[in-house]
């Protein structure tokens, strides 16, 4: 069993009857998502809430019920994967372009946890270009603004023509090496006119899941709490 898969169906045993559950996006919660389909077979009550539409169809075929956001009182739990992963747990996110949902998705959620396998886990953000959702209109103003942050970018292209998200935008992967500050990135980021939402996700993780080649599995959860104490004893 590759290391995706290991630590995609160890992630849906944290889904408990009766929770909402934010589904993710890719190739390491794909192992989640059908894990739950064969728990719902097996009658576990869940509902989910996807993060793109490649999820909502996957869910589907797998006869997973699935409940509108803005029909969802409260979401449990949200589970995805990731792109890169730091010591702080902080993310990059985006590579599968389903950020602005799965942002949203992790935000509104009670618990936010992350699958990824080893080779996701790095010392210091940024050697995955960081993915940033910006709107068609003028998008190459908002391109040169962005790269006047210290980057640089290039369109997200779906054979010749631009990369279109399921919101309708675009996306520019970000080149930016090394991020030191991602709390202060993500913010002026999204504090450019025309740019939607970028994919670090800074301090938002709860729980993590790391499969490990040869079967193993690492996990560590209530991560948020342990940086924040670990924080206020130096
Ligand atoms: O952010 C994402 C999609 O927008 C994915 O979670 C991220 O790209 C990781 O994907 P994978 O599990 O396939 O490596």
């Amino acid at each position: 069993m590759d290391a995706k898969q290991i630590a995609g169906e160890k992630a849906a045993e944290y889904v408990k009857d009766e929770m909402v559950v934010g589904l993710g996006t890719g190739s390491t919660v794909y192992w989640t998502i059908v894990k739950l389909g064969q728990l719902v077979k097996n009658g576990l009550k869940m509902k989910g809430v996807p993060t793109s539409t490649k999820t909502e169809e996957l869910a589907r075929s797998l006869g997973i019920p699935l409940i509108d956001i803005n029909n969802a009182k409260k979401i449990d739990l949200a589970i995805d994967g990731a792109d890169e992963v730091d010591a702080e747990f902080n993310l990059i996110k985006g590579g599968g372009g389903a950020l602005l949902r799965e942002k949203m998705i992790a935000s509104l959620a009670e618990r936010f946890l992350v699958v990824v396998d080893e080779t996701k886990c790095v010392k210091t953000l940024g050697s995955f270009p960081l993915p940033v959702e910006i709107v068609p209109f003028g998008w190459q103003m908002t391109r040169n603004r962005i790269d006047g942050l210290g980057c640089e970018s290039k369109l997200r292209t779906a054979g010749r023509a631009p990369y279109i998200t399921d919101n309708g935008n675009f996306i520019l992967d970000c080149g930016f090496d090394e991020i030191h500050d991602a709390n202060g990135l993500n913010l002026e980021l999204n504090r450019i006119p025309g740019v939607v939402e970028n994919g670090l996700f800074v301090n938002m993780t709860d729980a993590i899941v790391i499969g490990r080649n040869r079967g193993k599995v690492e996990e560590c959860l209530f991560c948020r709490e342990r940086i924040q104490s670990s924080t206020h004893t130096k």
